[in-house]
């Protein structure tokens, strides 16, 4: 659907410019337009459409000042914008040809000129087509020749691109060309009001910009709705008849003469008028229009143009810009824009935003609420108290010294982990370490030979995950624990993943070096295989032989770790208060809240003002990993503190302050915006935000999961999908596996921002709410060219996923029936949701899908046809037109549903 308003950086895409440029002229001019994000009404974008299109729209009076010829837009230069292929190189030469080739084409009028019609022949020709009737065997025979010509035209243009032959060809040709008069199927032309009119809007631009992409074969994409392309029909300006009697149209007609020039230059003088009237008289105009055509105009605009100077007192009370501060809620909203919290709440159902009056809505909600309202919205951040702090320790002075590296294990289960933890704890007791091993503990530090290594025991590649996905980025190397008996295991590949995500340095511990007959260099074979080729093979990653049995190789890992971290100069201030991380926290009865921190930089001693998440007191008690007291903790060490105020999360920070006061109100305001975060939605990465996401800067590398159902389809995928790279985005394949989308995947791309393309496969319904849940746009096909026309599309910002595929429910197949005649009957059970007589379904088997879009042929509860049946209940189901159906199958019903785009 179009919209009444659109933005620059949307404009200067369709115009081919940069934003930047946009801005600029637009601020030149005095138009309040800020940014790329910048809003424009229709009225405004038509005006700088003018600007930018070297005279094809014709379509505002002639105020501004000239746009530097540069920038503006002629058919060649957009054909070479729209050219995905033609290149940097390509485009400059081609400007070249132009400059070359303009003094030349300057005395020939456009009419006059083969090719493609530009829109300001197309509004003369409409304009005069009542006396063009009479002539109608001569223009059709015009016609043709255009069209031959202009068939003719596509293989020079494209000399043109090559930089050997300009195009415009066959000029002397269109001078033939002689159509006169008015056609008989043309619009009366429009009367406008306003004296100051120079010439009126006649072609609009096709406002329709979001459709569905082409299927395939189809040579181009178009993502609006085109007017059939006829051939061009020039009408030189001596022949142009003048049907309307009108001043207005006999001035028009005096432009049309080639006076623009002389008329332009009075009008320069009165810019500001003339802008502010011609402006609203569009807008009033185009809102009108829009009113009658599609109505999505909110009538309360409408009317009021309508009524023209008696606006009502809301509106006239609404201002045009408004400021808000983060975390929205829509009462905020609601009185910053001067509307009524109804009528918000109204605007948020309508984009499928449920929220009431104290409820927070995301940024993007916020903006189009107020766009649908006409007020341009500035979001304030203000700084958390949190921020605050967090960059006041940024900037302290250091005086840095090596600290022991944090290091976390990961890997295939059973492979060792914790006997490998756990060897490298009591090696580290028997060594010296005070006190013993009293508890399980999630964080550790361990000193063998002088050399301290601190291990995070996390439970396993989802926390570790989640914890990045929450910017705690403790870890600073990844031991890798491989069993040498076992070797590279899917959870290992999983673990490499997730460690290359973080992008910290990986060491391997090829543990059970003690079982007999190990093939070291098969596992070596299979690390390669994932960029982890280990230093005995000429590679770059250290491979350490362990057994957590024996206890060989455990202080070569030790120090080795230690040798990381001195390359990797893992350093750190020991005299500054301390800030870090909370690992852990839990409420006990007899101490309060116990927390395991990490210190990350600095001291803490006991007594010290802590804060924590949404927790601050006085630290009453600090042990170390091994539970013994301790008045002073330094970095890299983990400590268990109590004297928090509440239980704090895993992942936040903690800072050490001076100040309780302070420290009791960042709590506060943590915590309440912890709710506030959690009400509104997280912005995930996902196709349709996309293309806003690159033009605001935030993407410069789309990150990708790929999910199949055979080694072949990843592998193809791989390909496709990593050839998409473009100058102004990297597709980065993060992880790509056989088989369903695994909650793993999830957490994955929630902490990478990616986006999970499945093919031929489906998440489970657990999978698929923790989606859900933190944002993640699994994006599920079974044809190959819809991912990357897509992923194209997305990139582009042209991706119209107007038809969104909505799951009804899931069904189990408990039983199968033969029924002659028939074909198989599927006794299910429905699990989850419903199933209709009307859906669509897919047979899953194993998380991968057997058949797709398939239509149920019948739907029995016991013998009697339904319509429906819920969940918890059984039914027999045949699915038109298949019949390999077996026992444990999953059937997932679904339909397919229009969604209006929310997307910018
Ligand atoms: N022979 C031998 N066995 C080992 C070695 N390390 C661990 N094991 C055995 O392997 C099994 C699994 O070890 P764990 O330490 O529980 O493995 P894990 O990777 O922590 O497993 P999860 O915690 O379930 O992921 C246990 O029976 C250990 O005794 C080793 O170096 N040599």
């Amino acid at each position: 659907m179009a919209k009444p308003v659109t933005r620059v950086h949307i404009l200067a895409k369709e115009l081919g410019v940069k934003s930047k440029v946009i801005v600029e002229k637009c601020q030149a001019e005095g138009m309040d337009v800020k940014n790329h994000m910048s809003t424009l009404s229709a009225g405004r974008a038509a005006t700088i459409r003018e600007w930018f299109s070297a005279g094809e729209h014709k379509t505002t009076v002639e105020t501004a000042a000239p746009v530097d010829d540069k920038y503006r837009v002629n058919e060649q230069k957009k054909k070479t914008v729209q050219s995905e292929a033609s290149s940097e190189e390509d485009k400059s030469e081609q400007q070249e040809v132009q400059e070359q080739k303009a003094p030349e084409q300057k005395p020939i009028p456009r009419s006059r000129l083969t090719g493609k019609t530009s829109t300001r022949h197309k509004t003369a020709a409409k304009a005069e087509k009542p006396e063009a009737e009479e002539h109608k065997p001569e223009e059709k025979k015009e016609q043709t020749a255009s069209q031959k010509r202009s068939a003719s035209d596509e293989p020079e243009q494209k000399k043109t691109d090559d930089g050997k032959q300009p195009q415009m060809v066959e000029l002397p040709k269109a001078e033939d060309i002689k159509p006169a008069g008015p056609r008989l199927d043309s619009p009366a032309p429009a009367k406008l009001s306003g004296p100051k009119v120079v010439r009126m809007e006649s072609v609009h631009k096709p406002r329709h910009h979001k459709k569905r992409p082409g299927k395939k074969g189809e040579e181009t994409k178009p993502h609006f709705k085109k007017k059939p392309q006829t051939a061009p029909q020039p009408v030189p300006e001596s022949a142009q008849p003048q049907p309307v009697k009108s001043k207005k149209d006999k001035k028009k007609k005096e432009h049309k003469g080639g006076e623009e020039e002389k008329i332009k230059i009075p009008k320069i003088a009165k810019k500001s008028k003339l802008r502010g009237r011609d402006v609203e008289e569009r807008k009033a105009r185009l809102a009108a229009a829009r009113g009658k055509k599609v109505g999505f105009k909110t009538p309360r605009k409408i009317e009021s143009k309508k009524k023209g100077e008696q606006q009502k007192p809301a509106e006239q009370q609404r201002p045009k810009k408004a400021s808000i501060s983060e975390p929205i809620s829509v009462k905020s909203l609601s009185s910053a824009l001067a509307v009524k919290v109804n009528d918000i709440i109204l605007q948020l159902m309508k984009q499928g935003v449920m929220a009431n009056a104290n409820q927070s809505i995301s940024v993007e909600a916020a903006e189009l609420v107020a766009l649908e309202f006409g007020v341009e919205l500035e979001i304030e951040h203000q700084k958390t108290i949190e921020e605050q702090i967090s960059e006041e320790f940024e900037n302290r002075e250091r005086n840095e010294v090596k600290r022991p590296a944090i290091v976390t294990m990961l890997g295939h289960v059973d492979h060792g982990k914790t006997s490998l933890l756990d060897k490298i704890r009591s090696a580290s007791v028997a060594s010296g370490e005070a006190g013993g091993i009293t508890q399980h503990v999630s964080a550790y530090q361990a000193e063998i030979g002088g050399k301290k290594v601190t291990f995070l025991d996390t439970p396993g590649h989802a926390a570790f995950t989640s914890m990045r996905a929450r910017g705690a980025n403790m870890t600073d190397i990844v031991v890798l624990v491989v069993a040498a008996d076992d070797g590279v295991m899917p959870q290992t590949v999983e673990a490499i993943r997730h460690a290359q995500a973080a992008e910290v340095p990986i060491v391997i511990a090829l543990n059970k070096i003690d079982i007999p007959g190990v093939d070291t260099n098969k596992i070596y074979g299979q690390l390669a295989e994932h960029d982890l080729v280990p230093t005995e093979w000429g590679g770059q990653t250290d491979v350490i032989k362990t057994s957590a049995e024996t206890g060989e190789g455990i202080s070569e890992l030790v120090e080795h770790l230690d040798l990381v971290a001195d390359i990797n100069e893992f350093k750190a201030d020991p005299g500054i208060p301390a800030t870090g991380w909370v690992v852990e926290a839990r409420m006990t009865s007899t101490q309060g809240v116990v927390a395991t921190v990490l210190i990350r930089e600095g001291c803490m001693k006991k007594g010290d003002v802590i804060l924590a998440g949404s927790g601050f007191g006085r630290i009453r008690s600090m042990k170390n990993s091994f539970g013994k007291s301790l008045k002073e903790a330094k970095s890299s060490m983990p400590v268990e503190v109590t004297g928090l105020s509440d239980v704090p999360s895993a992942g936040d920070k903690f800072f050490i302050l001076r100040d309780i006061n302070k420290a009791q109100k960042a709590a506060e305001e943590m915590k309440s915006q912890a709710r506030e975060r959690r009400l509104s939605k997280r912005s995930q990465v996902t196709l349709d935000n996309l293309f806003s996401q690159i033009e605001a800067g935030n993407v410069q590398e789309l990150k990708v999961i790929i999910r199949a159902d055979v080694q072949g389809s990843v592998d193809v995928l791989h390909k496709y999908i990593s050839d998409l790279t473009t100058e102004e985005i990297r597709i980065n394949i993060i992880h790509s596996g056989v088989g369903g989308v695994t909650e793993g995947d999830v957490v994955l791309a929630e902490a990478s921002d990616a986006v999970i393309i499945g093919f031929n496969v489906v998440p489970d319904v657990k999978v698929k709410q923790l989606a859900d849940a933190k944002g993640v746009d699994i994006r599920l096909y079974n044809v190959i060219y819809r991912i990357t026309e897509e992923l194209k599309d997305a990139m582009s910002g042209m991706l119209a996923p107007d038809e969104v595929e909505q799951t009804l429910g899931r069904l189990k197949v408990r039983d199968t029936f033969r029924v002659p005649g028939v074909g198989t009957i599927a006794g299910c059970y429905v699990t989850d949701g419903k199933v209709t007589r009307n859906s669509r379904v897919r047979l899953i088997r194993d998380n991968i899908v057997i058949k797709d879009n398939a239509s149920v042929d019948s739907l029995k509860h016991f013998k009697e046809d339904v319509r429906e049946i819920k969940s918890g209940y059984e039914c027999g189901l045949k699915i038109a037109g298949y019949d390999d159906v077996k026992v444990d199958d999953q059937i997932e019903a679904y339909e397919i549903v229009e969604v209006k785009r929310t997307v910018e």
